[in-house]
Order: structure tokens, then sequence, then C-alpha cells
């Protein structure tokens, strides 16, 4: 077990510990003070143990002799500091702009963890984070800091970089008082900076503008201080130019957090308030949460009440995390921590919850809660059917981590027994498929993602259709609305006529462009959401080289000219494959979709017709001619070729398929639609 002892020299320990009638020795060498040690033996509080330090320059020895130095040891670690002492804050980025980087220099430079100790990136934890590096999933930690000789307590909390995530970045913002801004310097402002900037503006904090990758040749720190100052209306006077890669400018951010960001609010008599602005769930231990106290205090055991969620439970373990676990006894208004009390699932411990004393209920709840409302819908099918149950399985232990993601069964003639399941976008959604295949080593079928449609029925009710095969008939319908979403587009001006076409093609309703420096410019479209679940996104990047960026934001309900498409292959209608599209592209996307397919169903040993049709009416048609009889597979000897040709078959046999009818369908195809060329869009 580490533990973090003081003195400023490298050195040999010798530690002698008694623990009852026991006694232990150990040898430790270590640099001490601020890297901690680590001894096998445990040491607790109570522990009466003595350190012996030699120094490895000097030979010089010093004993400690102090049964008391074992409290003292918790305290450093643990860092009880009066509430004017501590900061809170975050770091806000765009993807790419060196986010990770900075707060693992940060926790490196503040002793809070050794070079050594670190993994690549410390606070992206999940290893599907560190493949694609980006952070999904908040994490925190809390730092020690001296300024004039004065200790400090630096609470980071990290924020996810993705739109998908926004809510949960909202809730960490509102944990803190203060951000780091951090904008590559060779880069400039980008749109999901504006939205997080805003957001935090929103949230009253204070934002330290960071210009990183100084280091950089193409580095132009004055251009993007313009443009922060532009842009975002901010005073970059301050700004603080940084390197983090390097370890440049570090000392200058931790001092400006400690001068810059206001402590908490002293608050702690008040009743308990916490705001939970993360929870993950431990298979052992149960749920975990993290969180702010904003009011009170919270003991252990102290009997706690989720006040969203209703629920209630006895606070087993709390504790600070430094950035691994470390329990305490109480934490109080401006603290940072975690708790734990055998909570079963993360949705009665959501982002955003107010936790509150059971005896004492707080008069109100923090405000800013919502419920997590799924945007993006798509079915999930085993190829195998025998892992449906092991699909269920699955998906049940990822929803206990994960409050956003929902389920249902969902049965289709030509798939067979799947889940319906919801997701909160299109990361969010690859995500749960990718931890499914590789954790859960599921082999599945993924259906194109659908968005959630409102269709108003003859009968004057409204039903909600995340399943295009389940769209109410066309006798039965009277108008369908679609969801709608703002877009903002930063790009530079290159790029703006290729930009605005992208989005004129996907049914955008042009608002507003301004030219926000000289060469860059923002410019706003509402857009159904449907047309953006598609390649949107690499439609803007591979259209603007990678320049542009975006951000979008829920609006409302819209209604919209909109029909069923469905696709017959073998004249077997595929559900899985139907779509709800507007009117107006029915007839082209109907032509794409069925030579599309054509291209992407192997050829079977018979004629296969591909069919698109609306209702009963043939719209496009196109058709698989057979293969002919393998006259070859009769050969018979030690042919090369012939055993390469075998092993070829064994591979393709191993693709993912899902036979409708005769036909085998490979899993591209139930993709299709997402991957229609531009120009028939
Ligand atoms: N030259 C240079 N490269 C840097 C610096 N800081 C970060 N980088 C590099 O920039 C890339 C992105 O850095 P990350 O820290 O992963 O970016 P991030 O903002 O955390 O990204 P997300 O986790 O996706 O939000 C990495 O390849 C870093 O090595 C810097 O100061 N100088």
């Amino acid at each position: 077990m580490a533990k973090e002892l003081c003195s400023g020299v490298t050195a040999l320990l010798s530690i002698n510990t008694w623990q009852g009638q026991q006694h232990h020795h150990h040898w430790a060498r270590s640099q001490l003070s601020p890297l901690p040690i680590s001894a096998t033996h445990r040491l607790t509080k109570h522990s009466r143990f003595r350190v012996v330090c030699q120094s490895v320059e000097t030979q010089a020895k010093t004993e400690i002799y102090d049964p008391e130095f074992g409290a003292k040891v918790g305290q450093d670690r643990l860092l009880k500091v009066p509430v004017s002492n501590i900061r809170n804050f975050c770091i806000i980025a765009h993807i790419d702009h060196g986010k990770s980087t900075l707060a693992d220099k940060l926790l490196q430079m503040t002793g809070t963890v050794q070079k050594r100790e670190m993994k690549e990136q410390f606070l992206d934890n999940m290893d599907l984070e560190r493949e694609r590096g980006i952070t999904i999933k908040l994490q925190a930690s809390r730092m020690r800091y001296m300024f004039e000789n004065e200790p400090y307590c630096l609470n980071l909390i990290d924020t996810p970089g993705h739109v998908d995530f926004s809510y949960e970045v909202s809730r960490s913002l509102a944990a803190c008082e203060g951000a780091l801004l951090v904008v590559d310097a060779s880069q400039g402002v980008e749109a999901q900076t504006l939205a997080n900037v805003y957001l935090a503006l929103e949230n009253n904090l204070e934002i330290i503008p960071v210009l990183n990758k100084i280091d950089l040749p193409g580095a132009e720190p004055d251009r993007v201080i313009r443009e922060i100052e532009e842009v975002i209306g901010l005073d970059c006077s301050k700004a603080i130019p940084c390197s983090a890669k390097e370890g440049i400018g570090i000392t200058e951010i931790l001092n400006a957090i400690v001068e810059r960001i206001p402590p908490p609010r002293d608050a702690a008599t008040s009743p308990l308030r916490a705001l939970i602005f993360d929870s993950y769930y431990d298979p052992y231990r149960g749920v975990i949460v993290y969180f702010r106290v904003i009011d009170g205090r919270l003991k252990k055991g102290d009997r706690i009440y989720f006040m969203a969620s209703n629920k209630d439970y006895f606070a087993d373990e709390v504790g600070v995390l430094s950035p691994n676990q470390l329990q305490v006894d109480e934490l109080y208004a401006g603290e940072v921590g975690y708790l734990s009390a055998s909570i079963r699932s993360v949705a009665d411990a959501r982002v955003g919850d107010t936790i509150t004393h059971y005896d004492r209920k707080a008069e109100s709840s923090l405000p800013g809660y919502e419920e997590a409302t799924p945007m993006v819908f798509c079915g999930l099918f085993p190829v195998d059917a025998d892992q449906f149950p092991e699909l269920r399985d699955a998906l049940e232990k990822l929803q206990l981590n994960d409050a956003a993601l929902k389920f249902e069964p969902e049965t289709s003639s030509a798939m067979g027994f799947g889940f319906r399941c919801g997701f909160l976008g299109l990361l969010h959604m690859e995500i749960v498929q990718e931890r499914l295949e590789r954790e859960y080593n599921l082999s599945l079928i993924t259906t194109a993602p659908s968005v959630v449609y409102r269709v108003n029925c003859v009968d004057n009710e409204t039903v909600e259709c995340s399943n295009p095969s389940l769209l109410p008939e066309p006798g039965q319908r009277r108008s369908i609305e679609e969801p709608v979403v703002k877009i903002e587009m930063l790009t530079p001006k290159d790029y703006i006529g290729s930009l605005m076409e992208l989005a004129q093609d996907r049914r955008g309703e042009f608002k507003e462009m301004k030219y926000i420096t000289e060469n860059r410019a923002s410019i706003i479209y509402e857009l159904p959401l449907a047309e953006m679940v598609g390649d949107f996104f690499d439609q803007l990047k591979s259209r603007s080289k990678g320049y542009a960026s975006m951000e979008y934001t829920f609006i409302g309900y819209k209604e919209s000219e909109l029909i069923k498409l469905d696709i017959q292959i073998n004249g077997e209608p595929v559900e899985p494959l139907s779509t709800i599209v507007h009117r107006d592209k029915a007839y082209s996307v109907g032509r794409a979709l069925t030579q599309k397919l054509k291209e992407l169903i192997p050829r079977q040993m018979f004629k296969v017709p591909i069919q698109a049709c609306i209702g009963s009416k043939v719209i496009a048609s196109e058709s698989l001619s057979a293969i002919r009889k393998d006259v070859l597979a009769k050969c018979y000897g030690g042919d090369i070729s012939r055993k390469k040709k075998l092993l070829k078959k064994q591979a393709e046999g191993k693709k993912r398929m899902k036979a409708i009818g005769k036909v085998d369908v490979p899993q591209e195809a139930f993709m299709a639609v997402l991957k229609l060329e531009k120009e028939v869009l």
C-alpha cells in the first residue's frame, strides 16, 4: 500500500512497525516528498512505527520515531484544508487540443501520481477511450499544491470531450468554480470549445485561458488570443502560454488556479446537498458515486437520500480521489469525493441528482437535473440466434453502468430475436456496440440508426416510433413529425460553400452566417436529426480537410413529408432495411439503396431480385445474377490453389452474415443506407 512520507531527499528507508504484538521491518528506497513510497505492510493511523532515513548522497542517517507519525502520514495524503484553500476546476478543450496531456502534467507536477505510475494517460481510464484518444467518462482527482507556504487542495474534474455527453459536461461544470480553457495555439477556437465555454459562463465559472502546444513551430499564440477575445469576448491579457507535452507553463497554471479561481462557498452548516457528476458500477462494491458537496457535510455511515431517483441508502464508504480512492470519515461543503452505498444500478444515482440526508432533507434539489433521453435507436441482433440470452445479459450489465442506455426486445421475421436499443448519439451507439463485441464476445448485426418520429394518427393519438418497420400504415396516420437540431459549424472561409451545400443537401434550413475572424466563419443551420445521424460529421471533416468543427443542440419536433421505404430481397420484405425518408428523396434513395445492396450481397446459386417499395409499389429494382456452379469444387488432389480457395471460403464463412430466407445478407448491407453516395441524396 502506498503511503506518502515527507522529507526531500532520495533516501533508503528502514521502517519498523508494530501491529499489536507483531513487529515488522521493511526497507524501501525512495525519493521522499512529494513522491509516495510503497510499503508492503499496511500502515494504519494506529500503527506505531519507526522510520530511518538514510540519504543516498551523504549516507547520513536520520531517525524518526513518532507514534503519531502514522496519523500525520494519513492526513498529508488526505489533505484537509480550510474551505478557503480549496479550488475546484475543470478543463474545457476541443478534442485533441491537449486536455488529457495537461491533466496528466498537473497530476505529475503536484506529485499526485508518479511518472511510472501513469499509464499513457491517467484520466482516460477505459481501454476504448485510450484507443480512440477521446475522453468518454468523467474522472476526478485532488492535488496538493503549496502556494506561498500554504497547502492548497486543487480538485480537477475531468469532462468528456464529445457532444453526445454534453449533459455530463454541464454537470461537471456545475461542480466547479473555475475552468481552464485550453486552446491549441496552432489551431484556434473550435465549435466544441465555444459550446463548452458558454456552458461554463452560464455556470458563472472563472475562466483561465491557456494556449497549449506553443512548442509547435506552427503555433500562433497572438492570433489565437485575438480569436478568443473576438469570438468569446474573454479578456485574454492574462492568458497563459503552455506546452503540456514539454511541461512549459505548468507552474503558472497552478498558481493561476489558486489566485484566480474563487474558493467554494462555506456552507458546511446548511442541510446536505451534494451534486453527482459521475457514477460507475463496480461489480464488488456496487455503484461508486462521484460528487461535489455544495452544502453541509456528508459522513461515513450517514443515511442518504437521492432526491431525483427517490432512493435512500447508507453511505458505507466515503472518500476522496487522489486519483485512487482513499477513505475519509467526512466530507464538507466545497469538497469533491466518492461514496459507495451498495447501490445496484447507476440509474439510482444518476448524474445531476442531488444527495441529501434522509433525516434532514434539503428543501430543494440542486438545479439542472435532466433525465437521459435517447436520441438515436438501432436494432441489435445476434448473428447466431443462440446468443440471444447472452446479448440480454450483456446489455443488462452495461446498463448497470450506463443510465443513458435503453433497450427492449424486438422480434423481426427476417432477423429473429434481438433488441431495439436507444443511445444518446452515434458515438454512444458505437461505444456500446464495440463493448458488446469485445468484452462480451458477441457477434452482432446492427441495423441502421433511426431517430424517434412522432406520428399523429387519425384517431388523434400521437405515437412515438423509433423503428421504421413499425411505422403506422399510411391510412392510419395524419402526419409525421421529426426531431430537428440546430447546428453550428466553424470553418475556414475556403470551405464555406462546400459546407453550406452539404447542409442544404441534408434538408438544412439556413439561419445565419457570420465571420468570427477575417478567415473563419460560423454557419448556423436547422436540420433534421435523421440527416445528421448518417455520415454528416464525416462529410464535414472530409469537405473541410479536417479543419471545420461542429456542435449541435436538439431544438424540437417539426412536421415533415415523410414516407416509409421498404426493401424486398428475393421477394421477402426485410424490415431491418426499411427506412423513413423525405418524399422528395424516396426515388433517389430507393435507387441508390438497391444498387448498393447489389454490390454488398454476395451472389447466390440462384438469381436474386432486390426491390425498393413504397407500400406495394416497387420504385426501384436490381437483380443479382446467379453464380455458375463451382465445377472445381469436385476436383480432387492436393492442388495448392484449391486449398487456398477452401481457406478463403472458410474465411468468408466467418464474415457476419444473416440468412434472410435463402439469401445471406452481410452486416454492411444493414448499414448501406448510411453509406449512400452524396450525389443521390
Ligand atoms: N506538440 C505538442 N503536442 C501536444 C501538446 N499537448 C498535447 N499534445 C498532443 O496532442 C494530442 C492530443 O492530446 P490529448 O491530451 O489526448 O487531447 P485531449 O484534448 O485530451 O483529447 P480528448 O481526450 O479527445 O478530449 C496528443 O497526441 C498529444 O501528445 C503540446 O503541448 N505540444
